[in-house]
C-alpha cells in the first residue's frame, strides 16, 4: 500500500521556513538498560535511560567514545532490544543513515533510490518521477546514472539521505554520518540537511562527537555520560534557523558544551 507521505509532494521553496513541530512524543525511551555479554565480559551499556523524542524535533546526541550513542539508536530502530524498560515509536517507520553510505555498489544511483521505493510496495509507473524528485530533492538531479564509486563522499551521503527519504520513514536516526567527510563538505550537507528536514517535517535522532555540529544542527542536545551510559545534562539550543558553522552564538554554546564533554570524557581516562 502506498504511504500517504508519497502523495504529498516534496515542496521546494527559496526561503526558510520554521519546520513542522507537532511537539507531541514521537519516541519514548522510559527506565531502558542493555547489558551485552556476561562474566567478565559484562557490559553495562545503558543504564536507566530515560528521553522523548518529539515530533518533528533535531535531537542531538553527544557524548564519550563508548558511552551507549549507538546502542540507544539501535533500540530505537528495533534492531536489538532493552534488558530492561521500554521504548516505543508509537507505529512510526524509522530508517537508519550511518557514516557509510551503504548504497549498493553494483547498482547506480538511480536504482538504489528505486529499489527503496519498490520495497515500499510502490508501483512501477510512480517510481521513475518519484526518484527524480528524491534525487532533485538532494540536489543529486541528473546523476542517477553513476554507480556510487563515481560519486564523491559527500554526493554519496546524498544519495544515502535520498534513499533514507525514499523510506518514507517519520522518524531518521543518524549515526556520524558526516564524520568522513571533509569539513567543508559537512557544512553543506548541515545546509542541506537542515533544508530537507524542514521541507519534510522529519524526526531526526543525531548522533555526533563534533559539538559544532550538534549545536549547528539540533533543536535540543543531550550529552551522555558512561560507566554506565547515562543522559547526563540536556541543552535547548534555541538559536534562529537556518543556522551557519561561523555563527558567533553557535560557536559560543558548542565552547560551552565542549567544556562539559571534555570534562566527561575525563573522567574516564582518570
Ligand atoms: N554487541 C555488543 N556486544 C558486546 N558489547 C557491546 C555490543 N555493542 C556495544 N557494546 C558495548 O557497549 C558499550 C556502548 O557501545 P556503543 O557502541 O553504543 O557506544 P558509542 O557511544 O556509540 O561509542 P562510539 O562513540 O565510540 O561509537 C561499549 O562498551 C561497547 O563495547
Amino acid at each position: 500500500m502506498t504511504s500517504t507521505r508519497f502523495l504529498r509532494p516534496l515542496t521546494r521553496s527559496s526561503t526558510p521556513r520554521e519546520p513542522v513541530r507537532s511537539g507531541g512524543p514521537a519516541v519514548t525511551i522510559t527506565g531502558v538498560s542493555k547489558e551485552f555479554g556476561a562474566g567478565d565480559q559484562h557490559t553495562v551499556a545503558l543504564h536507566d535511560v530515560d528521553m522523548t523524542v518529539h515530533e518533528g524535533e533535531f535531537l542531538c546526541l553527544v557524548g564519550a567514545s563508548g558511552c551507549g550513542k549507538s546502542t540507544l539508536l539501535n533500540l530505537v530502530a528495533g534492531l536489538d532490544v532493552p534488558s530492561a524498560g521500554s521504548v516505543d515509536v508509537g507505529g512510526r517507520k524509522v530508517a537508519f543513515m550511518f557514516q557509510e553510505s551503504a548504497l549498493f555498489p553494483w547498482l547506480t544511483l538511480h536504482q538504489n533510490v528505486d529499489l527503496a521505493l519498490k520495497l515500499q510496495g510502490m508501483p512501477r509507473a510512480e517510481r521513475g518521477p518519484r526518484v527524480d524528485e528524491l534525487l532533485a530533492m538532494v540536489r543529486l538531479g541528473g546523476r542517477g546514472n553513476r554507480r556510487p564509486h563515481e560519486l564523491s563522499g559527500g554526493m554519496r551521503q546524498r544519495g544515502a539521505l535520498a534513499r533514507v527519504l525514499a523510506q518514507d520513514a517519520d522518524v531518521v536516526l543518524m549515526d556520524e554520518p558526516f564524520a568522513a567527510l571533509d569539513a567543508m563538505t559537512r557544512d553543506n550537507m548541515h545546509d542541506e540537511l537542515e533544508r530537507i528536514w524542514t521541507e519534510v517535517g522529519l524526526t531526526v535522532v543525531f548522533v555526533t562527537h563534533n559539538v559544532r555540529e550538534a549545536v549547528r544542527l539540533g533543536d535540543r542536545t543531550i550529552l551522555m555520560e558512561s560507566g554506565p551510559g547515562r543522559v547526563k545534562r540536556e541543552y535547548n539550543i534555541n538559536l534562529p534557523r537556518p543556522r551557519h558553522h561561523e555563527d558567533v552564538a553557535v560557536a559560543e554554546m558548542s565552547g560551552r558544551l565542549t567544556e562539559e564533554l571534555k570534562a566527561e570524557v575525563a573522567r574516564h581516562v582518570r
